[in-house]
């Protein structure tokens, strides 16, 4: 766990980046820190590291206190991945991951090896090692960046802006990736963005800041998009933020029923039971279907899109299990709004 109790910061030129900021990042979690630009995320972050010194107050990684520790060490000891990687550009990929357990003491040959298998666990092919930085995609080298951070298996990792510089497309890969991994790993993760959709995707409590170091509040996805503490929060979380709460509920809770048969669409299916298309007698049009495990946000989105205002339901191998309705899920939508206030309550 890591606390921050009672912390400032204030920059020799009078800027107060930090302001009293008490706060418990949970061992094993994603905390994601979010707030308009210059609120001290990343001054935050960089003072668990001992980057940058607190001007008062305390902060406790795994109990110890970090200004008690070597700094070196201290840093070592704890993943850093920064915007654009922040990769050696003289240095193979391979060195590029190898650096921290090379510092450790670890010899070459294992140090190559543990980088090899790190290559494997954040998706990259082995051919990938042998490259420079500026010969991978940016996204790739974010995944080296991630790599590079895991190298030692630190207990902690802070994430600055991972993956602020790649595409759309690109960004929700990482982020995935990122949810894969820390399922395995575990990892105590402070991430930083700017980013209310990727906070919401990512972090099991997500921390928001205002300008001058304040926070704000700091509570589950969930609970922050059903009852933000005030206007500020409201505000940053966006106008839609009562969509982006279903985000975060699955499908399959929701009711479905036989597909229709005889009305003005026809869903078609193939001779396994997998839904083809939609048709009606003067069209066909495309279905979307929907898994268990897809979100509320998704069948809401279908339900609208879809020519029958019905959601095609399978299972893991595609095949048909039933429709929803439109209503259904509204219905639910609308109950998993009040379930989130209730439990935030
Ligand atoms: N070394 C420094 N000296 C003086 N002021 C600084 C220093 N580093 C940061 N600041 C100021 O402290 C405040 C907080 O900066 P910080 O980088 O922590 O914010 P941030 O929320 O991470 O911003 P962004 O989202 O734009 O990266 C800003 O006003 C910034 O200008």
């Amino acid at each position: 766990m890591i606390q921050f109790d009672a912390v400032h910061k204030r920059f020799p030129n009078g800027t107060t980046a930090v302001h009293d900021l008490s706060l418990e990042m949970p061992e094993g979690g994603v905390t994601v820190l979010v707030g308009s630009s210059g609120c001290g995320k990343t001054t935050t972050l960089r003072m668990i590291n001992r980057m940058v010194e607190p001007t008062s107050g305390t902060i406790k990684v795994n109990g110890k206190d970090v200004t008690q520790q070597d700094a070196a060490e201290l840093r070592r000891s704890i993943g850093y991945v920064i915007q654009q990687a922040g990769l050696f550009p003289h240095r193979t990929v391979l060195d590029n991951i190898a650096t921290v357990p090379l510092l450790l003491g670890w010899n070459r040959k294992r140090a190559r090896a543990r980088a090899a298998e790190l290559l494997e666990t954040v998706g990259l092919a082995a051919d990938a090692g042998k490259r420079y930085p500026h010969q991978l995609s940016g996204g790739q080298q974010q995944r080296v960046g991630v790599a590079r951070a895991l190298a030692a298996d630190p207990p902690v990792l802070l994430m600055d802006e991972p993956f602020g510089a790649v595409d759309p497309v690109v960004r929700t890969q990482l982020q995935d990736e990122l949810l894969r991994l820390q399922k395995e790993l575990n990892k105590t993760i402070v991430f930083v963005t700017h980013d209310v959709d990727e906070a919401v995707r990512l972090g099991d409590r997500i921390a928001i800041f205002r300008t001058g170091g304040h926070l704000v509040q700091c509570a589950p996805p969930a609970e922050l998009l059903a009852r933000p503490a005030d206007d500020f929060v409201a505000d940053f979380l966006g106008a839609e933020r009562g969509l982006k709460l279903l985000s975060l509920q699955t499908l399959a809770a929701v009711p479905q029923g036989p597909a229709p048969r005889g009305g003005d669409w026809t869903l078609v299916l193939d001779p396994a039971g997998k839904p083809l298309h939609w048709s009606s007698k003067e069209t066909e049009l495309p279905v979307r279907p929907l898994k268990d495990g897809d979100s509320l946000l998704a069948a809401l989105n279908e339900s609208i899109a879809s020519p029958s205002g019905l959601v095609a339901r399978v299972d893991a191998d595609g095949v048909l299990t039933g429709v929803s309705s439109r209503d259904d899920i509204h219905v639910h939508a609308g109950q998993a709004h009040s379930a989130a206030r209730v439990v935030a309550a």
